[in-house]
């Protein structure tokens, strides 16, 4: 497709003579709650075999233990740092977070030649892209190559500083919304560059080794930023994470019960009477005469229950670990209201 005329021509970067030190490039990987950001992650480490890649897990919430579990698949050269933000303001923690993670990570320097840094769906993008501007000398070692966001093709979107949008879950929508959507990308970012995916499944040509930011020293970067600011509205603060766990085996009917009750019929209230919004739903859970964890996940109003090739170990207590990320949430309201339902002894079918 042909570019706008304002978009910014990219000119390739000279070598600098004398051979100086490998850099590292890292790609910031965005988007909001559940887009598909993780399972763009997975997708890359499945499939490239070329490049060992380290992760950086810039996660929400207290659920960082079960984050881990879900998020990615062991096994192969893979390192991982995980970066652990605290409920509140990310706005101002996430760079100092941002740069440890990636110190520490340049100790094992040589071990890996990629870095895949996740944003959390509620951090701020742009404080993330602007330490590799701000920090010369973290620049020396690493750079930044690309910013990709991933966009849940339902649910929405954070584009202003991307160099690659992906609009995902395109299963779930049909070529009108999709057409709209490709409409308002545009509209808010000009020069970006769209592709379509389901599961997040790209051509990683088009996602890695991008140098997007190699005119010299970061000048397009902090262009990029200039221009967002202005825009950029402060996090949202009443956002909150609540994670429990649940000792035992459920029943699946009753957890999915449960479930409904809190996505689609909205029917918990915190203590002030309002009803609790569940934005991101994740857990893992021991459903009754499974031998194998099961993991929940849900979005918005959507969610699935799969199993994982994680069996519950012997010695293993069996118990069901969930992370809820909405507004309006009270974590004793939620955990007894989960403990009631998956108690009833009515109407059960598997226990
Ligand atoms: N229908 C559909 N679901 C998808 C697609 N891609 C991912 N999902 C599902 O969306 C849910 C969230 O995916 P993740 O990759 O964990 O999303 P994330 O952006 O990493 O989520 P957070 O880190 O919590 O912000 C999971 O249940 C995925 O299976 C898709 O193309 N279509
Ligand atoms: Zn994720």
């Amino acid at each position: 497709m042909e570019e706008e005329d304002e978009c910014p021509e990219l000119v390739p970067i000279q070598e600098k003579p004398g051979g100086p030190a490998v850099q590292i490039p890292v790609t910031i990987i965005t988007g909001y709650l559940g887009a598909g950001k993780t399972t763009l992650l997975n997708y890359i480490l499945t499939e490239q075999h070329n490049k060992r890649i380290a992760v950086i897990l810039n996660e929400f919430g207290e659920g960082s233990a079960l984050e881990k579990s879900l998020a990615v698949s062991q096994g192969g050269e893979l390192y991982e740092e995980w970066l652990e933000l605290r409920n509140g303001c990310l706005c101002c923690s996430v760079k100092d977070n941002g740069l440890k993670a990636i110190e520490n990570l340049m100790e094992k320097k040589g071990k890996f030649d990629y870095i895949l840094l996740e944003t959390t769906g509620l951090a701020d993008p742009g404080a993330v892209a602007s330490m590799f501007w701000v920090d010369a000398e973290l620049g020396s070692d690493v750079y930044l190559d690309g910013i990709v966001t991933v966009i849940d093709a339902k649910y929405g979107m954070q584009i202003a500083l991307a160099d690659l949008t992906i609009i995902n879950k395109t299963d779930l929508v049909n070529e009108t919304e999709l057409l709209k959507l490709r409409d308002v990308v545009r509209s808010i970012n000009g020069c970006v560059k769209i592709l379509e995916t389901q599961k997040s499944r790209v051509d990683l040509s088009e996602v890695l080794d991008l140098h997007s930011f190699d005119i010299k020293d970061g000048e397009r970067l902090s262009e990029k930023l200039q221009l967002v600011k202005a825009s950029h509205p402060h996090l949202d603060q009443s956002m909150r994470t609540v994670t429990f766990e649940v000792p035992g085996s459920v029943s699946e009917d009753l957890i999915n019960i449960f479930i409904q009750n809190l996505l689609w019929e909205k029917m918990f209230k915190n203590k002030a009477g309002v009803s609790m919004t569940v934005i991101r739903l994740k857990g893992i859970l021991s459903l009754n005469k499974k031998e194998k964890k099961v993991m929940l996940q849900g979005v918005h109003e959507l969610y699935e229950l799969d199993e994982t090739p994680e069996l519950w170990d012997d010695q293993e207590p069996r118990l069901n670990r969930l992370v809820f990320i909405g507004r309006n949430l009270d974590g004793d309201v939620l955990k007894r209201e989960f403990i009631s339902a998956v108690s009833r002894r009515d109407c059960v079918d598997d226990s």
